[in-house]
């Protein structure tokens, strides 16, 4: 039996790469997995496919996982406004770029309807060939004008339900607990769990 499980059990000869080209992101990653998950991570800015988020965020992962040459995990955020059935979504990056703050609230002038959620999409791949995994968070919020340090994106124009404080007032521990990011990593960390990975490497991890 114990020969059985032990054969079932998948064997990862290097600690997963978090790819990713944002230093901040990083930090929120580092934080909520902190020792759960044996890893290390690449800067990388990845080309990124257009469509549904979830397509997306694999895409993401099948070539990260070429030039990583090993498992990885990479994420991809959207901003979804409800007014505008979910845009900017994935491509709030370059929205966020070009109009900045003031411009994401202008987006929604029109309309009563300033509901948006934040959804985060993690793919965890094995390697090169590997079919991707995905794990998505969502929290619901509202756009609002700005408020509160702007050294992330758009936290200062998101504010969750049920929080006076939009995400870039909130203390970090207090984002970290109910972040769009935090959900979805929440289910990348029971799945690595579940599958019960074995992880023979000397390599560092940070
Ligand atoms: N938790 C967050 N709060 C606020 N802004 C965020 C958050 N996460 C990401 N952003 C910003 C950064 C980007 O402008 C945009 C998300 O685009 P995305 O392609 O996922 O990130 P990125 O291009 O900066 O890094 P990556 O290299 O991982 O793709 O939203
Ligand atoms: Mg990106």
């Amino acid at each position: 039996m114990a020969a059985a499980a032990a054969k079932a059990a998948v064997v990862l000869p290097r600690p997963v790469t978090f790819v990713t080209g944002n230093a901040k992101k990083l930090e929120e990653v580092k934080a909520i997995i902190g020792n759960s998950i044996p890893f290390k991570s690449l800067k990388l800015d990845l080309p990124e496919l257009q469509g549904e988020p979830e397509d997306i965020s694999k895409e993401k992962a099948r070539l990260a996982a070429l030039q990583v040459n090993g498992p990885v995990l990479v994420e991809d955020t959207c901003l979804c406004f409800n007014s505008l059935k979910g845009l900017p979504g994935p491509y709030i990056k370059w929205f966020l770029e070009k109009l900045g703050h003031e411009g994401l609230n202008n987006l929604l002038m029109a309309y009563e309807d300033k509901t948006a959620y934040a959804l985060c999409a993690f793919s965890f791949s094995l390697g090169p060939g590997a079919e991707p995994l995905t794990f998505l968070g969502k929290t619901p919020g509202k756009i609002v004008p700005a408020r509160g340090p702007t050294d992330f994106g758009w936290d200062p124009v998101f504010q969750p339900d049920g929080y006076d404080q939009t995400y870039a007032e909130m203390a970090k521990e207090e984002k970290n607990m109910i972040s769009h990011r935090y959900k979805s990593l929440a289910l990348v960390k029971s799945h690595f769990k579940e599958a019960g990975y074995v992880f023979e490497t000397d390599e560092d991890t940070i």
